[in-house]
């Protein structure tokens, strides 16, 4: 079977496990089981007719006697790029619009109140091909741009934050930026965050095409929730998750688009990291497929020229505060994962680990100040 035949670990285990032992490995693997969300019988076919996987669940908090229960219900969608990379722009961008469109109707139906798309969700992850046409005319104002109107349509129709992670272009000042739009549920833009980390590995070539991010760890207030997007490779960055969190963030998206050979054994790791490390609820999401090109393309790595990026593998998940992650979406194919998350969960994990409270920062601040200054010299002591 190939990496990108097999469907996910979380199938495997359950096809090859005993029931009592696979408990046991499942509380091992995610932690505190997080149990399934019953969702409606009209999104349940909605979705198989639509041909993606639909899945549900919740994580549950203490109740308290002086705060009610915060639930909400987040929307993680994973795709293929619908046409092929060579088809007009206009249509792949039409045809993109129309999928993630069905699949946010479903979302309604399950009572999603914020959504978050992949990382440059309208345009295959061309980036590999160190080729600027056409894959810069993919590029949209956050603002006004033709995908910021349609997300707009859907948030006002559904009452739903809607996050989307484009490739912008910034007309004034003639610059590309990989940036998650967030419109509120009003359908007003509530703002941008630009990603702030630029790959340089692999055939993550992105640094060719937009700039590291200047909208710093923006925070937004929304009637679901305090919201951060810490786009993709953020997501190797301790401190980037981390200066979200100090900025309040209760629920941070990273939109991704990864491929297996290079980061899949890291994947269930870091998001659910920085959720316990942060005490807030993180919401990993990877695009899935094989994406072609028409032009070959090689790796500077001594091998043969090539059409693809390798296998995107999906697999979107989302971690809670307590070290407790629901299982993956499928790492072959389109889906939503809807997640209702008690938001009062984090000030119960915070009130119990305190690692805000014996974090020691300001020490960290001072040595960090010193660490990044050219004169630094190592605290290394030497017999
Ligand atoms: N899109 C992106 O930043 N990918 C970099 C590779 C990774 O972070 O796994």
């Amino acid at each position: 079977m190939s990496a990108s035949e097999f469907e996910s670990l979380e199938k495997s285990l359950e096809s090859h496990l005993p029931e009592a032992e696979l408990t046991e490995v499942k509380r091992l693997l995610f932690g505190r089981e997080t149990p399934k969300l019953s969702l409606p019988s009209c999104a349940v076919e909605a979705a198989a007719e639509r041909r993606f996987e639909l899945k549900g669940y919740k994580f549950d908090a203490a109740q308290e006697q002086l705060r009610p229960p915060r639930r909400v219900r987040v929307g993680l969608v994973q795709h293929r790029v619908v046409l092929p990379t060579d088809a007009p722009i206009l249509d792949q961008v039409g045809a993109m619009h129309s999928r993630v469109g069905e699949i946010v109707e479903v979302a309604a139906m399950c009572g999603v109140n914020v959504i978050c798309f992949q990382e440059t969700w309208t345009m295959p992850f061309a980036f590999c091909t160190r080729e600027k046409e056409p894959w810069t005319e993919f590029a949209e104002s956050a603002e006004e741009g033709n995908t910021t109107r349609f997300c707009q349509e859907l948030a006002k129709k559904y009452n739903m934050v809607v996050i989307s992670p484009i490739l912008e272009r910034e007309e004034l000042h003639s610059t590309l930026w990989n940036t998650a739009v967030v419109i509120s549920n009003s359908g007003n833009v509530l703002g941008k965050s630009r990603k702030n980390h630029i790959p340089r590995v692999g055939d993550f070539n992105e640094s060719t095409y937009y700039m590291e991010g200047d909208t710093g760890h923006t925070v937004f207030q929304t009637q679901f929730g305090k919201l951060a997007v810490n786009i993709c490779y953020g997501r190797h960055h301790p401190l980037n998750w981390f200066m979200y969190s100090m900025n309040g963030a209760e629920i941070i998206f990273n939109p991704s688009a990864t491929v297996g050979a290079l980061s899949e054994p890291m994947w269930p790791i870091e998001a659910r990291n920085a959720a316990i490390a942060n005490h807030c609820f993180t919401c990993a999401i990877n695009r899935v497929g094989t994406e072609h090109f028409k032009s070959e393309f090689t790796s500077g790595d001594g091998k043969k020229a090539h059409h693809d990026f390798g296998h995107f593998y999906g697999s979107s998940y989302v971690a809670g505060p307590d070290g407790s992650r629901t299982p993956g979406l499928s790492r072959t194919r389109d889906g939503l994962l809807v997640v209702e998350l008690d938001l009062n969960l984090n000030r119960q994990v915070s009130d119990k680990w305190s690692f805000k409270m014996t974090g020691r920062y300001a020490e960290y601040a001072e040595e960090l100040g010193e660490a990044v200054r050219p004169d630094f010299k190592p605290k290394i002591i030497k017999e």
